[in-house]
């Protein structure tokens, strides 16, 4: 599986909202109305990441969800696995 360079990391994250990268992983803190809502978002997203068959590194603070992406089977550096997964997360958390 293709990593990408930092280039191309930067590149893509101008398409996506409030992702940084750092220590070879993009992150993104989230924070909503309460812990039901941040759950309700997880289970969405858990979903989501199911069908992509790419899943998250998170952590919820009740109603805060911080997330770190990158991919395991690339010696965990970034590839298009975790910005096609940061796309359909920015998608799920507007609407809330
Ligand atoms: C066998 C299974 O498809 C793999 O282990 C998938 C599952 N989810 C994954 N998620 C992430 N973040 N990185 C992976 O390399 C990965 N690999």
């Amino acid at each position: 599986m293709n990593t990408l360079t930092r280039d191309e990391i930067d590149r893509e994250l101008k398409e996506l909202n409030g992702w940084e990268f750092s220590n070879d992983k993009i992150h993104r803190e989230l924070t909503f109305g309460d812990f039901r809502q941040a759950l309700s978002f997880m289970v969405r997203v858990g979903f989501e990441a199911e069908e992509l068959v790419h899943h998250p590194e998170w952590r919820n603070v009740y109603n805060t969800v911080n997330i770190s992406l990158s991919t395991h089977d690339a010696g965990d550096k970034v590839t298009s696995k975790d910005i096609n997964l940061a796309k359909a997360i920015d998608k799920i958390y507007k609407t809330y």
